[in-house]
């Protein structure tokens, strides 16, 4: 069996190596001749899997190892018969806790205490439902908009326009679609953006087109809110300008943990096997390395604010992938788009909090309990 994977799906030979022949290829380039005479497809955002790439192949199986599944035709495969799965919830935990490290940076830039503020999540799926419980377990109020998922308790519930006018903090985790009854192209247009409040802080980290990036650009050039992008319109060609304007800009990573990526690989894998009737030989949890960080203790007199602060800070701080996007810009020695994949393909180890084991001597029930509340193991002594 031919295996023709993007290059940057980590583990590719750990995982399907005993299945077939493994051949690397990048996934921004990866074209029709390549996968002619392969039999399974597994790629990552960036490929555009549709007729023009798979109409003269014998692809009969196409797996990504993503969250997100706008880059692929899912119709277009069904009518063909090709088998598809994708990795759905792999890199949730990683852009939740991207988002709470924006939110920690912004809180202490800015002079804002988090309980203070109303959070607006739109689109509570795997990523905005685990970011609501996780705001709620700071003691956070939170306002939450999806059409097909609507909120467990009333208070949370709220029509778009109402959250937008009414967060101090609005976060995105819609697909992209651009079809049905409540498509999210350009969700948020002139109008949406318009209803934003004067102060409030915008987060995306979605996809690009979600927002109208002219208008959002247009928006911050008058410096009355704040926004953040992991996700741009017409990546790997983002908009310096816009850059310019937002208080923290990645190169979408937000999902870039090395639990996600490695969780998004071993979901593909099962389900290769699972669609061809294969045995499961390549456990997730067997082949996760031990991150280089493992533990972190706290005295008896700690704060649960300073402990989540100290720990979330020591795991992962988002003022660093802002740096290496900035930096490698004003070099200027390469391209646009050569420096933003390369950003993406070279990403630096990054864990997530549950790979850190916080040590309490002494502490409060309460600290415990927040800790655990963010996702870390905490073990009192
Ligand atoms: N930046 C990154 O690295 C990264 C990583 C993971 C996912 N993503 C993106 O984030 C998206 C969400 O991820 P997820 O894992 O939570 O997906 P998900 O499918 O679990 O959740 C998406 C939610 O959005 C809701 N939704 C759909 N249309 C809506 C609309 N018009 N208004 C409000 N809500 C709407 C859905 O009902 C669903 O509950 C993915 O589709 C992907 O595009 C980005
Ligand atoms: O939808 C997702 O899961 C992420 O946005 C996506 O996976 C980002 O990483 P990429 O696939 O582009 O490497």
């Amino acid at each position: 069996m031919k295996i023709v994977a993007d290059e940057n799906i980590p583990l590719a030979d750990v995982f399907f190596g005993g299945l077939g022949e493994v051949v690397s290829v990048p996934g921004r380039t990866l074209n029709a001749a390549q996968v002619a005479d392969a039999d399974v497809l597994l790629v990552r955002s960036v490929t555009r899997v549709n007729r023009e790439l798979l109409e003269n192949s014998k692809v009969r199986f196409v797996a990504s190892a993503t969250s997100g599944i706008d880059h692929v035709d899912t119709d277009w495969l069904k009518e063909k018969g090709i088998g598809f799965a994708h990795a759905p919830g792999c890199n949730a935990d990683s852009v939740v806790e991207y988002v709470l490290s924006v939110i920690n940076v912004l809180s202490e830039q800015l002079g804002f205490s988090l309980k203070e503020q109303v959070v607006g999540i739109i689109g509570k799926g795997q990523v905005g439902g685990r970011l609501l419980r996780r705001l709620e377990a700071l003691g956070v109020r939170c306002l939450v908009h999806d059409p097909f998922a609507p909120a467990e308790k009333t208070e949370q519930q709220a029509e778009l326009d109402d959250l937008l006018a009414k967060s101090d903090i609005i976060s995105l985790h819609t697909p992209l679609t651009k079809h049905g009854d409540h498509p999210t192209f350009h969700l948020l247009n002139a109008h949406c953006i318009g209803l934003i409040r004067p102060g409030s802080i915008l987060i995306n980290s979605s996809r690009g087109p979600v927002v109208d990036n002219l208008v959002l650009l247009d928006r911050l050039r008058q410096g009355d809110m704040t926004a953040v992008l992991d996700v741009w319109e017409q990546e790997p060609d983002i908009n310096p300008e816009l850059l310019d304007h937002v208080a923290i800009g990645t190169p979408h990573i937000a999902g870039y943990s090395l639990e996600a990526k490695i969780r998004g690989t071993g979901m593909i894998y099962q389900a290769m096997c699972r669609y061809f009737g294969f045995p499961t030989r390549v456990r997730i949890n067997n082949v996760m390395p031990i991150p280089v960080l493992r533990s972190m203790t706290f005295s008896s007199d700690v704060q649960a604010e300073e402990a989540i602060t100290t720990a979330l800070r020591a795991v992962y701080d988002v003022r660093r992938d802002d740096n290496r996007l900035r930096l490698a810009l004003r070099q200027r020695k390469e391209a646009v788009p050569v420096v933003f994949d390369r950003l993406r393909k070279t990403y630096p180890e990054r864990r997530e909090f549950q790979s850190l084991k916080v040590r309490l001597r002494n502490a409060t029930p309460d600290v415990k309990h927040q800790l655990e509340g963010q996702g870390f193991r905490v073990v009192s002594e």
